[in-house]
């Protein structure tokens, strides 16, 4: 049941709650699942936890130590990529879902986890509410998942290209709640980069791959195969 905003219209959260309602109807007993990161994902995993305490079988594995306390503390079975390289299905959320379904992810900071699961899945299914959807990426800044040793060369190299593809903005060095430096699950920093527009996002994440001190970024090219996507009139499915 859909509760009203102040402005009448069905608010965030039941949105990506039925989003995620949508990707359980995907899970079949006995999958191999990767569990994404962020509100949109948290959805799933309560859904997911409600099956697997009326006796649904699966195994999951989390995209962060977040989204793995959750799972744990709804007795959702969990394990790792060592033991199991190879899952079925990741459900995941993003910051945007442009044409192809080519994303911007990494606004939770889970970004490099979130890829290698999401790779290592035969499917990758995304949820999000229609806020999400855009017609060309890089509204959202798009996050840059840095190793700390050689920051600054790091940074000058990261501002070079970020000239290169006409990047509107800069770059800034993300902080967590308290101001200090954002440390990821991996124990890396995260550049936040303002393109305002990503006119060519496969030539962009060739370039920002090929900096040695840059681990991973949020751009998710050729991953995602489908997107549930609630809003106000309904629940659109888009399949890449
Ligand atoms: O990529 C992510 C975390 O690294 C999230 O999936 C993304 O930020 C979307 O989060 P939310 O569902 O809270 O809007």
């Amino acid at each position: 049941m859909l509760e009203s905003s102040e402005s009448g219209g069905p608010v965030n959260e039941d949105l990506k709650r039925e989003a995620a309602a949508m990707a359980l109807l995907e899970v079949r007993p006995g999958m191999k699942l990767g569990l994404g990161t962020g509100s949109t994902a948290r959805h799933f995993v309560d859904l997911l936890g409600a099956k697997v305490a009326q006796g649904f079988e699966c195994l999951c594995v989390p995209t962060s130590e977040a989204t793995a306390a959750q799972a744990r503390s709804l007795n959702i079975p969990l394990t790792d990529l060592e033991s199991l390289p190879h899952l079925d299905m990741t459900v995941d959320g993003a910051d945007e879902i442009g044409p192809g379904l080519a994303l911007i992810k990494g606004g939770g900071g889970a970004l490099l986890r979130e890829k290698i699961v999401a790779a290592a899945s035969d499917r990758m299914v995304v949820i999000a509410d229609a806020t999400k959807l855009v017609d060309t990426l890089g509204r959202f800044p798009l996050p840059i998942e840095v190793n700390p040793f050689g920051l600054g060369a790091t940074q000058i190299e990261l501002t070079r290209i970020l000239k290169e593809f006409d990047a509107e903005g800069g770059l800034s060095l993300r902080h967590d709640k308290a101001g200090k430096t954002f440390v990821t699950d991996g124990g890396h920093y995260i550049f936040d980069a303002s393109f305002g527009r990503i006119s060519q996002p496969k030539a962009l994440s060739d370039a920002l791959l090929e900096v040695p001190g840059v681990v991973q970024h949020g751009l998710f090219l050729g991953l995602c195969k489908r997107a549930y996507v609630a809003g106000a009139d309904g629940i659109k499915t888009y399949d890449a």
